[in-house]
């Protein structure tokens, strides 16, 4: 049988590169490249894009949504679309391209013609918080609260050469009007009626990520042991894939960076009983199970290759 064929639309910029050199380590997919010189040119694209099985969007919002109604007009031709714009992730037309998130998910995925692959913070964040509501542990109208810490390669090359060059601040909260792109998609798909606050930050490192939601047990229905959320999120994730639900004994912090090069997930409940206070905390790379390692299982997915 052939290989497979695939064809990376914005292949150039900081996204598609990454996936580019991930797929470099994927036996059995073809890659195909456009022109330099043609790369933004719509019929060039749209005639790419009939060539190959599946295109990937590494693309802002808008060159995104201007890539799908290129496709769109190959009718019957048009290849699978895995975009990685914030587009299309709360588009019920979509399949939403976290495999772990829900049983049956990665088959979801594997039959899907459009998936969206999810931000960053909303794979930490999503990953606590969706168990938890599903169990009943916390209720959907749940007042939650979302911290997190990334990494400044998730803001893109301009926040890179500004972290580079020492002009970027050393740490600082941003998306303070509280209207961060990723809060839909994390209430969506966590199952929540109300919607999260979400407080993200930046800080003076490369890669890496902490997501974290503070939980007053006695406001939780049934007043629940922090042992209970760990108990629910670890019946939740099946043992031996990419998320794990550890143990904190002993720990007292925990630091950003240690999955870095890596497309795992990890997820511990930090407690004091005495006090009925918990601790949820993500940790993940941004750019492994984040961004681009996320795309890459999906892409084997899609492709019937996982
Ligand atoms: N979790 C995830 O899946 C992640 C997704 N993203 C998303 O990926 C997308 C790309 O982000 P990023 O790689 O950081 O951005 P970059 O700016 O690094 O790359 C975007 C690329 O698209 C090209 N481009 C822009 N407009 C067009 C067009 N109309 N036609 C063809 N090519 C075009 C750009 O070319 P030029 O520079 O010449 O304009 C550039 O090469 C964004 O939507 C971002 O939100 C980002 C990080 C993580
Ligand atoms: C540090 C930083 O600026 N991070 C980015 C999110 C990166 C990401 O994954 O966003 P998308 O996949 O949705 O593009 C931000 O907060 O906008």
């Amino acid at each position: 049988m052939p290989a497979p064929t695939l064809f990376i639309d914005g292949e150039a910029g900081t996204t598609g590169l990454e996936i580019r050199e991930k797929l470099a380590d994927v036996p059995g997919i073809e890659v195909r490249s456009i022109d330099p010189a043609l790369r933004k040119d719509p019929a060039a694209r749209r005639d790419m894009m009939a060539s190959v099985d599946l295109v990937v969007l590494c693309l802002p919002d808008a060159a995104a949504k201007e890539s799908v109604a290129l496709a769109s007009e190959l009718g019957a031709d048009a290849p699978k679309i895995l975009d990685a714009s914030t587009a299309y992730r709360v588009d019920p037309a979509w399949t939403y391209g976290f495999a772990e998130m829900a049983p049956g998910q990665a088959q979801a995925i594997a039959g899907a013609a459009r998936v969206s692959n999810p931000g960053c913070y909303p794979t930490g964040a999503i990953a606590l918080l969706r168990p938890l509501v599903e169990a009943g542990l916390v209720p959907r109208d749940f007042p939650v609260t979302i911290n997190a810490v990334s990494g400044y390669s998730g803001g893109g090359r301009q926040m890179i050469e500004a972290y580079e060059a020492g002009t970027a601040p050393a740490f600082e909260l941003y998306g303070l009007t509280l209207e961060h792109k990723h809060v839909p998609e994390v209430q969506g798909y966590s199952g929540l009626s109300r919607r999260p606050i979400f407080v993200p930050s930046v800080g003076n490192f490369r890669q890496g990520m902490l997501v974290s939601v503070p939980l007053h047990l006695d406001a939780l229905p049934g007043a629940p042991k922090a042992a209970e959320l760990e108990a629910a999120l670890s019946a939740y994730y099946p043992q031996g894939g990419l998320v794990s639900v550890l143990p904190t004994a002993g720990e007292t912090r925990i630091e950003p960076q240690a999955l870095n090069g890596t497309d795992a997930l990890e997820l511990r409940v930090f407690a004091n009983e005495a006090m009925r206070h918990a601790l949820l905390v993500a940790r993940l790379d941004n750019l492994g199970k984040g961004a681009s390692g996320a795309a890459v299982q999906n892409i084997r997915l899609m492709l019937g290759l996982a």
